[in-house]
């Protein structure tokens, strides 16, 4: 079963994950972008440049899922393995369309997503971790463009898109309260997740 964790930038995402490593010390713990790859590496140039045309990068972070899917997450799952993936797919659907809002493309959502259809594997469940975008700038520091607030802005709502498409699959966790709450949250909604598969 693959669970993906989502939010802003600061949403307490990394911590989270990190934290459930000794709670689910079986499953397989990987994330986006990935951190073991030259597919990530090149990401992060992307990240880190503020010049990179946003189109090239869409392809880039598509490039890394594709990697990421064939190395790390198919072979997981084929072995019946947990995967909890520290952002995946929806981080492109709602990031790169925000980059993407004003360029040539009509519907840059539906377009990203249209590439990902034919290839990816969506993920059963994906906890999101909500907060507003102040205090995911805050917390994250705003070091690098995708994490000022009035871009934040953009990729909530769509993420709030996202998760009103498919409200089925998203389980929304206040990511305001504290780091115990936050994974105390999380926890709770892990064991009802596996309780149900
Ligand atoms: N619930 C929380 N309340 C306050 N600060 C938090 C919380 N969760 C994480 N932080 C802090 O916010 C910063 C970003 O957290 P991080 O887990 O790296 O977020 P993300 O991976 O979503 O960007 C870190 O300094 C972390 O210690
Ligand atoms: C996976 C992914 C990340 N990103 C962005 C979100 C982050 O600003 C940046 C790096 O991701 P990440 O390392 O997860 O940052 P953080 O822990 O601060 O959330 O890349 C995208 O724009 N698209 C994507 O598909």
């Amino acid at each position: 079963m693959l669970v993906t964790l989502e939010g802003l930038d600061g949403s307490g995402k990394t911590t989270v994950w990190e934290a459930l490593h000794d709670a689910y010390p079986d499953a397989v713990f990987t994330r986006e972008p990935t951190s073991d790859s030259w597919y990530g590496e090149a990401v992060n140039r992307a990240i880190a440049d503020d010049d990179a045309d946003p189109l090239a990068t869409l392809f880039l972070f598509t490039a890394d899922h594709a990697d990421h899917l064939s190395r790390v997450v198919r072979p997981a799952l084929a072995d019946g393995d947990l995967v909890i993936s520290d952002r995946y797919s929806d981080s492109r659907y709602a990031y790169q369309a925000a980059s993407l809002r004003d360029s040539d493309l009509r519907r840059p959502m539906e377009y990203i997503r249209g590439i990902h259809t034919a290839f990816t594997r969506p993920p059963d469940k994906t906890i999101y971790l909500d907060v507003d975008p102040e205090t995911a700038a805050a917390r994250s520091g705003a070091t690098n463009k995708f994490e000022q607030a009035a871009y934040l802005a953009d990729v909530r709502a769509n993420y709030e898109r996202l998760i009103e498409a498919e409200p089925e699959r998203f389980v929304r966790v206040d990511a305001t309260q504290s780091p115990e709450d936050v994974l105390d949250a999380v926890e709770a909604a892990l064991e009802e997740i596996l309780a149900e598969n």
